[in-house]
């Protein structure tokens, strides 16, 4: 419980006193990120929405979107993502989960930064971290099971050739990766008998549900961190889980969620540096020259939180605008984040990272 939640007993007392009656238990579930966002917005000084420009923004996205057919089954059609044989494809089901659990951190230290060669690519980034799995998969390591994790033979070292690189740069933060594959592994076996699928079926096809599980019982996606006197929660990672699980199984099976426009934006640091250019974020002048001159900002620093917080509150106006303008359009913060991640590296292809940069924070987180 956040310290700045009122006691549960005090809040009771102040329900029933107001005639409120006691919380309705069978109310559906929230994850609490949009208040999040929408406290930072109010509190941010350095990072701020710019409505012409998001205005501008939902008008380009939307015709881009509609002009690329941009659904869920693009995610699918990426060479690195796994098919689902059917829809309760376990197999796909660990992939993600295991790709969600180690989806952060992968801008460069130094020029050429982490690569894995595999199957005649050369892949960094996120894609780094999927061509890795691969890899191991077909050396053998079974390297997305919950109980190879939990397993003696799963050491520090076998998590090294897993993540080894084609340049001098390794992988960053390959300790804390390594820790939370083992901490994963101890929470599935206390209360879940190690299976993914026992976790998926107790949020009984919540979006929402299974962010709230994620967060409540795994340390390791507990994106959460203190503004302006006050926890707020991101869970980017619990939350493009869930996404990536709906996305991978088109809605179906593990992937049917009743409630999966809950979710928003993945606040990550290349969702922000998009909105930026598009200028529908804007950022003060110290901040903007901090990034600029590829300053580290440290995590939980107030300028992380306010470009994290903002950007996620920009995407939920951003898909306000498009049904505003568009009643019948069928997206969602989903849609619209994964359509700016994949237009951040089609554009960085073209663009050095001084035309086109981002925030750099060393973050467990994304
Ligand atoms: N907001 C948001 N952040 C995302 C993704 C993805 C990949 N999602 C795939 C699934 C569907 C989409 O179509 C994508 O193909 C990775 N990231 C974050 O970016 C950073 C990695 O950046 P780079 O080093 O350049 O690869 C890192 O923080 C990582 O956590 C996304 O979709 N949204």
């Amino acid at each position: 419980m956040s310290d700045d939640e009122a006691d549960p007993e005090l809040l009771a007392l102040l329900r029933a006193h107001l005639g409120l009656g006691p919380r309705d238990p069978t109310a559906p579930p929230e994850t609490r990120v949009l208040q999040s966002a929408e406290y930072i917005v109010d509190n941010a000084v350095d990072v701020a929405l710019d409505m012409i420009g998001t205005r501008n923004a939902a008008t380009l996205i939307y015709e881009q979107m509609q002009a690329k057919l941009y659904s869920f089954k693009k995610w699918s059609e990426h060479e690195m993502h796994p098919k689902a044989s059917g829809p309760r494809d376990v197999k796909t089901l660990e992939f993600v989960f295991t790709v969600d659990l180690l989806n952060f951190c992968f801008w460069p230290e130094g020029e050429e930064g982490f690569v894995v060669e595999y199957k005649g690519g050369r892949w960094s980034g996120y894609w780094s971290l999927c061509a890795a799995l691969w890899r191991a998969l077909d050396e053998g390591t079974p390297i997305t099971c919950p109980d190879y994790w939990h397993s003696e033979d799963f050491t520090f070292e076998v998590l090294e050739n897993v993540f080894r690189s084609a340049t001098k740069e390794p992988l960053p933060l390959l300790q804390e990766r390594f820790d939370f594959l083992k901490q994963a592994s101890e929470v599935l076996c206390k209360e879940y008998d190690l299976s993914l699928v026992n976790l998926i079926e107790d949020a009984n096809h919540s979006a929402a549900g299974l962010v709230n599980l994620l967060a409540d019982k795994f340390a390791c996606f507990r994106d959460e961190t203190r503004f302006e006197r006050k926890t707020v929660r991101l869970l980017k990672r619990a939350q493009i889980f869930v996404a990536d699980i709906w996305a991978a199984f088109e809605g179906e099976g593990f992937g049917r969620f009743e409630d999966i426009d809950k979710i928003t934006m993945f606040a990550d640091y290349r969702v922000p540096q998009m909105l930026h250019a598009l200028g529908a974020l804007t950022y003060s002048p110290p901040l903007e020259d901090a990034i600029k001159r590829k300053q580290e900002i440290a995590p939980g620093h107030s300028w992380e939180v306010q470009i994290r917080g903002c950007s996620i509150w920009c995407v939920e106006s951003i898909r306000k605008l498009i049904i505003r303008q568009n009643p019948e359009a069928s997206v969602n913060a989903i849609l619209i984040d994964y359509f700016l991640y994949d237009t951040v590296k089609e554009i960085e292809k073209n663009a050095t990272e001084e035309q086109f940069p981002h925030h750099r924070t060393r973050s467990v987180w994304y």
